[in-house]
């Protein structure tokens, strides 16, 4: 049982969305929120899930105050109103992954694939497991994204506006889907427009435009209580009705208590549907949900699996740090680093943009990794989904990657003599700098999408987020020699710790001191004890800096996201 009491919203600016709506779900009803465009209809469904918690008064489920439903991690079923399934991967394969996070632990293979056959049949999804869930047509990427959910049984499903977009005789074979499952006990809250389908339901919860509960009821009492002939004439009574807040006392339903008690049974919907589809194609949800360490490979998987689908992706990943390389290599002469004949200020520019290679490929991987996709983490929470193991996944799948690109940049300038000839060992310390330079940067690519809406922001983020790496890090204006507050700036900026770490590994310090350069030492005059560090301290420093970011995004995202119930 879900009891609303006295719940409203506030949106950004205060203005107020719903007004002490309450109202009691049973278990195992099946609801339709009903009212015109704006009403607050998914603000009330996603105030009930948990989704959006609302400004004011609260929702119990099961009288346990908790506002949380189920009782492990599957509890909980939310379809909203967009397509939020990934779109370049197969339908099929969607459905293993979901599968996979949604399952108990331990499902042996071929059953969580026979639970997605049955689900796709039961949305008549069966003929296009193959496709791209791109290229299915509106209707079928919707029945898709119901399919994710009904893997499981949830105890709670929740679905805005489930029908949109599909054919009358479709709708109703969903519809017919969603009494199956109440009626096999799982309690089912839907947002509609169409009035087909809130007059299959037991209860209708009517908005009035202003967010206020006009009523709540059966559809039989609502169109009487309307004096309406359908649920289609609700609207046009509640259009000619004076003010909104008239509305419930006029039309007697916004307290549960009073038309709900003509009861259940009153409902037309009981009647309507077969629903063994849903039974059928609810999987068995008891058990243990799949543990952290299980969840961070599934998820490593697919974000590797989504990453190769994607070949334009994998052309900016992979082509840019290629473009990077030729730049350097036309920009800079060979032989800077030559102790006969050194290039000083030469030496400084490249350990400087070697840096900041690493840390704009790592920025660039990690900024459109999560923003994208918010909307299915949200939805994954729900389902038991942990943050840990959904950051560290993004972490397994591009740090690989960065590695690549940066020993590539290494070998690459070393081959072309615009790095020096030094041992194995001087360029594994090297690396391990870039890689670590990389990470942290990664790490805050991370952060930035996890705190942004969309990737045009995150994009726009970019040269916020570069400009202060550029200027603050002590290369083309030594640390010394800045003003006392781009000082104190410097020490947060990741990238200088790489550029002082590779300087030291690369012996400047002497070279500058005892190279020929007539050049040499008057910078290092002006650089004072910038290369004098061992490059483990800086090591431990860009750790750190990923540890926070990477700390901090967790909890944007635990603050961003629903709790798994
Ligand atoms: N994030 C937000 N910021 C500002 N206003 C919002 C936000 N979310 C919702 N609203 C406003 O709250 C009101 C209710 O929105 P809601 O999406 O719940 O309506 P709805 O009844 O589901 O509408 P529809 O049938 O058109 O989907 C609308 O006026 C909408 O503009």
């Amino acid at each position: 049982m879900i009891e609303v009491r006295g719940v409203g919203q506030r949106v950004d600016g205060g203005r107020r969305t719903l007004r002490d709506v309450s109202l009691t779900i049973g278990s195992g009803e099946l609801v339709a929120i009903i009212g015109g465009s704006g009403a607050g209809k998914t603000t009330l469904l996603d105030a009930i899930a948990g989704i959006r918690p609302p400004a004011e008064g609260e929702v119990r489920y099961d009288g346990d105050g908790t506002g949380k439903g189920g009782g492990n991690g599957r509890g909980l079923g939310y379809v909203p109103q967009d397509d939020i399934v990934h779109l370049e991967m197969p339908l099929r394969r969607t459905l293993r992954y979901a599968a996979g996070l949604r399952l108990p632990a331990g499902t042996p293979a071929d059953r969580a694939g026979r639970a997605v056959d049955a689900v796709l049949e039961a949305l008549a999804l069966t003929g296009r497991a193959g496709q791209r869930v791109g290229s299915l047509s509106g209707g079928e990427r919707k029945r898709a994204s119901i399919a994710v959910e009904l893997l499981t049984r949830p105890r709670v499903f929740f679905l805005d506006e489930p029908t949109s977009g599909l054919d009358p005789a479709t709708a109703a074979d969903l519809m017919r889907l969603l009494r199956g499952l109440a009626d096999s006990g799982t309690t089912v809250v839907l947002t509609t427009h169409h009035p087909p389908d809130a007059a299959a339901c037991d209860q209708v919860a009517v908005l009035a435009l202003d967010g206020t509960l006009a009523f709540y009821g059966p559809p039989g009492a609502a169109r009487e209580a309307f004096q309406a002939d359908g649920i289609e004439d609700i609207y046009v009574r509640l259009a000619g009705a004076g003010e909104p807040h008239d509305w419930a006392s006029r039309f007697g339903g916004a307290q549960d208590g009073g038309v709900r008690e003509s009861g259940v049974q009153e409902s037309g919907g009981r009647e309507s549907g077969g629903g063994e589809g849903g039974s059928e194609a609810a999987g068995d949800a008891a058990g243990a949900p799949a543990g952290a360490f299980a969840q961070w490979a599934l998820l490593t998987r697919r974000n590797l699996d989504l990453m190769t689908r994607n070949r334009l992706t994998l052309a900016v990943l992979g082509g840019s740090p290629l473009m990077v390389l030729a730049m350097f290599a036309v920009l800079f002469r060979p032989g800077a680093f030559s102790p006969e004949s050194p290039s000083p200020g030469a030496t400084v520019m490249i350990l400087f943009w070697i840096a900041f290679g690493g840390f704009f490929f790592g920025l660039t991987y990690g900024l459109p990794q999560i923003c994208a996709e918010l909307p299915v983490l949200r939805r994954e929470r729900l389902a038991g989904l942990r943050i840990g193991p959904y950051v560290l996944a993004k972490v397994a799948v591009l740090l690989p990657l960065l590695a690549v690109v940066d020993a590539l940049m290494l070998g690459v300038l070393r081959g072309l003599d615009r790095l020096p000839a030094l041992g194995w060992r001087t360029y594994g310390e090297l690396l391990a700098t870039l890689l670590l330079c990389s990470l942290a940067a990664l790490a805050l690519g991370l952060l930035v999408s996890a705190a942004v809406t969309d990737a045009v922001q995150a994009t726009m983020a970019l040269p916020m987020l570069c400009f202060p790496q550029v200027l603050f890090v002590g290369a083309i204006l030594p640390v010394p020699v800045m003003a006392a507050p781009g000082r104190w700036l410097s020490f947060a900026m990741s990238n200088r710790w790489a550029f002082e770490g590779l300087g030291h590994t690369l012996g400047v310090e002497r070279l500058w001191a005892s190279g020929r350069s007539p050049l040499g030492p008057p910078l290092l005059g002006s650089y004072g004890d910038t290369f004098s560090r061992a490059a483990a301290v800086d090591w431990a420093l860009l750790a750190g800096f990923t540890v926070i970011f990477l700390v901090v995004t967790g909890l944007i995202l635990v603050r961003r996201t629903p709790n798994a119930p």
